[in-house]
Formats: structure tokens, C-alpha cells, sequence
């Protein structure tokens, strides 16, 4: 396998022969609604990837199938779940799509098969999760717990919550629901409070989740909840549960009720399909749900295998966004789901997404000298188009979007007003927004304008289940891992985040000096 520089591919001249594809020009033609028809490729559990509507023709493709060629995309992708040392920063394997399932060789680390490590975590949560369900683990009293919260940041928090949202309302409609499930992350203390004084703490199961043990707002929570469980009369031990990994100072001590462990080669946001999600996604909704949500994922992940990128759903959205970001310049992307569900889904894969290739140098640690990840942001719509969408439309940046959108509703309760229902009215603004962008509409009032031209895909499915939720999920994590392979990046390490947690480190311990002394004091410390 080579491992060469982005700017050091040969197929890149292929697009020096190529000239954009005119988005607005060929959508409006006859052979716009044919696009739509025919550029798409299947997903699993029943998604589709439709990318009609983004710039891309025949020679374009053509080349990008070259590149994916050129960069050996589906070599590493084999070789990562093979168990190669793909973590070049840490010297760490990357296996986190083996938390959901066998893709390849068995993976044997100290004599430890990885995939039966990981499947018996998650039997050992299930059972732990049914025992709760069924009153056997309960409180002091022998009460039923009857919530359940989750202490984490970052991985440890963005991509369970987003699961726990985008899966509450189908649980409740489809009788899966078992608890309500809450999350405190930020060392805010405000955080902490708002959530302890919203739940009946003395019927609430915690789960401290971090993978390292270490991270100092997690460490603070814990110790906040385990004040607050204190002054209720309660023994915190017996109301709480850790999921870390087995090397970490929270594993095997006796502040918890139990631990569930994970290992280093599941990084932090690749972890919702591991104990980090496993735990309070059986618990809230049951242990056969949460399989459901990765039997999803495992399916993404097998299509992901596909070594032509046409056929390879991941891989093509990966070479797509490769291709606006590095040969049009486009900066950042939208993700733009309209399903309430996915509120938080946009936040967790800016978190998947910039942390994993935001980064300027390649996996040997030397410099790159072009763009790598872009700026990732969202909000569900319709909600969006009453906020930042003026900018998408008319601003000076063109900025490309990832729609995701739903046929049905998860909830079975909708109305029907003015001759549509709300799921119709949600659909329809789907449909109108990605012709809006892509066409745009003249007017001889320049402040009236649309230029059109503005690329976008959509991710289509019949209904968010537990097993569309995984999909999407995966999906994502492939197509950034397929992206930083093209870039040259070692994806799966976070060194740009230590910086400042040492310089508060610093601030908190009085051994600051110039600028930091004064950005303290500004602060009131
Ligand atoms: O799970 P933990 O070890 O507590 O880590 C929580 C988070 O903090 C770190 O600073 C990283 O930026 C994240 O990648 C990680 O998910």
C-alpha cells in the first residue's frame, strides 16, 4: 500500500482537463429530472444517497473513481478493519466497526479476539440493562430506577445524545421506550443543576462515560452528582455505572455499581456503537434496539467494502466532498437533516467530522499544503431556512449541503391543514430548497437574484429507525475516514485539543504569566 500526499496523486490532472459541470444549466434541462432518477446510490436499511444535484458529470466521476483508485481507498479501508496500525499518531489499530461486526480477519490483540471482546461488553450491558428493566438492579430501597443520565464530553456525550434524540420518539410510538435518558456534559455547573433538579435523583441510574478517565469536566461532574446524591441521603455507589476503557483510572474502582470497558481503538467519536452508546441506548429504549442500531451500521459498513466508488455510497459522498473542497475551493458544508429527531445529529458529526480531519499535517506528521477537512455546521430544517439559509442562498461563499429527509414521520400523529399534512409540508420544503439552490430564479431586482449553482445531496429513507439511524451513522464515519485516506490524514487522533486544556490546567493552578495572567483576571480568577 503507498501512502502519497493529496497534491501528489497523478489522476489531479485528470480535472485540470475537466470544466465544471454547470448545476444550474443541466438541472433546469430535460435532463434534470433524469439525474434524479439515476444519480443515486443505495444504503442500508432502505437509504439512498442521491447526489442529482450536485456538480458532477460523467468526466468528473470518471476522474474521481481515478483518484479513489490512485489513493488505494478500498486497500485501507480493507486494511484498517484488518487491524493495521491506521492510528500513525498514537501507534493505535482503529476498530470501531468491529464494535458492530465481523468485516474481515479476526482481529487478535495480546491474545484477545477484539470482536468477541466488544460483543461480550455489549451482552454484559444488555443483561445488566434487562435486570434494570425488570427491577432486579435497583435503588437503595429496592425501587425501580426509573431514569437514566449520562456524565460525558465530546465522544463521550455529542454522538450518544444525538442517538438517544433521533430514537426517543420512535421508541415511544413503537413501545420500545423504557426510560428517559438525560445527558450533562459541560463543567458549566449550570448544566449539572438544570438536569439534577429536572429528574427524581433518587430513582436515577448515572452513567460516567469516558474513555480515558482523565478528562477533568467529566471528573468534575462525577464528583457534582455524586454531592448532589450525597445530600439527598443516597449512597452514589450504588446509583452508578462507568463505561471506560479497561487501562483507564475509573476502571475497577469501587465508586460504581459496575464498568463496562471499550479500549483504545475505538476513538472517542467513533464510540456510539460501543459501551459509550451501548449503555444508554439499552437502557432507554432496551438491548434489542441498540443491536437493531448497529446491525444498521454493520450493513453501511459492509457496502462500504465496494471497490468501485459508484456502487460504494460512502466512498462517492467522500469524493464528492473531496472534489469541493480541493479542486472548487468550497470551504465548509452544511448538513441539513429535516427530521426533528436529528437535532443534535449535525452537532455530533461536527465533532466526527472536524475533529478527525481538521488537521494540517499528513499521517507521517509532515506538513500538507492544501485543504483538508472543511467546516462543518447544521440545524434540522424547516428550522434552518428561517435562519442561516439567506447566506446559503445569496452569500459569497458557495457552501454545499448535505440534506437528509424521510418519507414518513416517526411519531404516528399529524394533522392536515390547508390540504397537507405536516410531513407533506416538511417534504415539500426538501424538495423546494434543493431546486432553489441548485436553479435559482432571475430577477431584474439584483437584491431579488438567485443565482442558483449551489450543490447539494440527499440522504432519502422511508422512516428513522433504529436501523436507519445506524446507517446514516456509519455512513458518515466512512465517508470522513475515505476522505482523510485521500487527504493523507491520520484521522483517528485529537491532538489539536490538548493545548488548551493544559493552559487551563495552568490558569486553575496560579502558574500563569503576561497574556494568560490577564485573560484570567479578565475572566474574574
Ligand atoms: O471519553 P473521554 O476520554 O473523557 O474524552 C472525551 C473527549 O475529550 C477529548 O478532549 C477529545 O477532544 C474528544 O475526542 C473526546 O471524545
Amino acid at each position: 500500500m503507498e501512502w502519497k500526499n493529496f497534491d501528489q496523486l497523478e489522476s489531479l490532472r485528470l480535472f485540470a482537463e475537466t470544466k465544471p459541470m454547470d448545476l444550474k444549466e443541466t438541472l433546469d434541462s430535460a435532463a434534470g429530472a433524469t439525474r434524479v432518477e439515476t444519480c443515486h446510490v443505495p444504503m442500508a436499511a432502505g437509504l439512498d444517497y442521491n447526489y442529482a444535484a450536485k456538480a458532477v458529470d460523467q468526466k468528473i466521476l470518471l476522474a474521481l473513481v481515478k483518484l479513489a483508485e490512485e489513493a488505494q481507498l478500498a486497500d485501507k479501508y480493507r486494511a484498517l478493519y484488518n487491524g493495521a496500525m491506521m492510528n500513525t499518531g498514537e501507534q493505535r489499530l482503529v476498530l470501531h466497526q468491529l464494535t458492530r461486526g465481523q468485516l474481515g480477519d479476526d482481529v487478535v490483540v495480546d491474545g484477545v479476539n477484539k470482536r468477541d471482546f466488544y460483543r461480550k461488553e455489549q451482552e454484559r450491558i444488555a443483561d445488566f440493562a434487562n435486570q434494570v428493566h425488570r427491577g432486579q438492579i435497583s435503588n437503595e430501597k429496592g425501587e425501580k430506577f426509573t431514569s437514566v443520565v449520562q456524565i460525558g464530553i465530546g465522544g463521550s456525550d455529542l454522538g450518544p445524545r444525538a442517538m438517544y434524540l433521533a430514537l426517543e420518539g420512535w421508541a415511544k410510538t413503537n413501545q420500545s421506550f423504557q426510560m428517559d435518558a438525560h445527558f450533562i456534559s459541560n463543567v458549566d455547573p449550570d448544566d449539572a443543576t438544570a438536569v439534577l433538579s429536572g429528574i427524581d435523583v433518587a430513582h436515577a441510574i448515572f452513567i460516567l462515560v469516558s474513555k480515558s478517565g482523565t478528562t477533568l469536566e467529566t471528573l468534575t461532574n462525577q464528583a457534582f452528582v455524586m454531592d448532589a446524591l450525597r445530600k439527598e441521603g443516597l449512597e452514589p455507589a450504588r446509583h452508578m455505572i462507568a463505561v471506560t476503557s479497561e487501562t483507564s483510572p475509573l476502571a475497577h474502582s469501587d465508586d460504581f455499581l459496575t464498568a463496562f470497558y471499550m479500549d483504545d481503538f475505538i476513538g472517542g467519536r467513533y464510540s456510539s456503537t460501543s459501551g459509550v452508546g451501548g449503555a444508554v441506548l439499552s437502557l432507554a429504549f432496551g438491548p434489542e434496539i441498540f443491536d437493531r442500531f448497529l446491525q444498521g451500521a454493520h450493513a453501511e459498513d459492509l457496502l462500504a467494502k465496494e471497490t468501485d466508488p459508484m456502487k460504494n455510497p460512502d466512498m462517492l459522498d467522500a469524493l464528492i466532498g473531496v472534489y469541493e473542497r480541493n479542486i472548487l475551493g468550497y470551504p465548509s458544508t452544511a448538513v441539513l437533516p429535516y427530521s426533528q429527531a436529528l437535532s443534535r445529529f449535525p452537532a455530533h458529526l461536527q465533532q466526527l467530522d472536524m475533529e478527525s480531519n481538521g488537521k494540517s499535517v499528513n499521517r507521517d506528521g509532515q506538513p500538507v499544503d492544501y485543504p483538508t477537512g472543511p467546516v462543518i455546521f447544521g440545524e434540522p430544517g424547516t428550522n434552518g431556512q428561517h435562519s442561516f439559509y439567506q447566506l446559503l442562498h445569496q452569500g459569497t461563499d458557495i457552501i454545499p449541503l448535505q440534506f437528509v429527509g424521510f418519507k414518513r414521520s416517526q411519531r404516528a400523529n399529524d394533522v392536515t391543514i390547508e390540504g397537507s399534512s405536516s410531513q407533506q409540508k416538511l417534504d415539500a420544503n426538501v424538495a423546494a430548497q434543493i431546486v432553489a439552490f441548485a436553479c435559482g430564479k432571475e430577477d431584474e431586482n439584483r437584491n431579488k437574484n438567485f443565482k442558483g449553482g449551489r450543490p447539494s445531496s440527499i440522504i432519502v429513507g422511508e422512516e428513522l429507525t433504529p436501523e436507519a439511524l445506524g446507517a446514516l451513522l456509519a455512513h458518515f464515519e466512512n465517508k470522513i475516514m475515505f476522505q482523510g485516506f485521500v487527504w493523507n490524514l491520520n484521522s483517528f487522533d485529537q491532538e489539536g485539543v490538548q493545548l488548551g486544556k493544559t493552559l487551563a490546567r495552568k490558569v486553575l493552578s496560579g502558574q500563569t504569566q503576561g497574556v494568560l495572567t490577564a485573560y484570567s483576571r479578565l475572566l474574574g480568577l
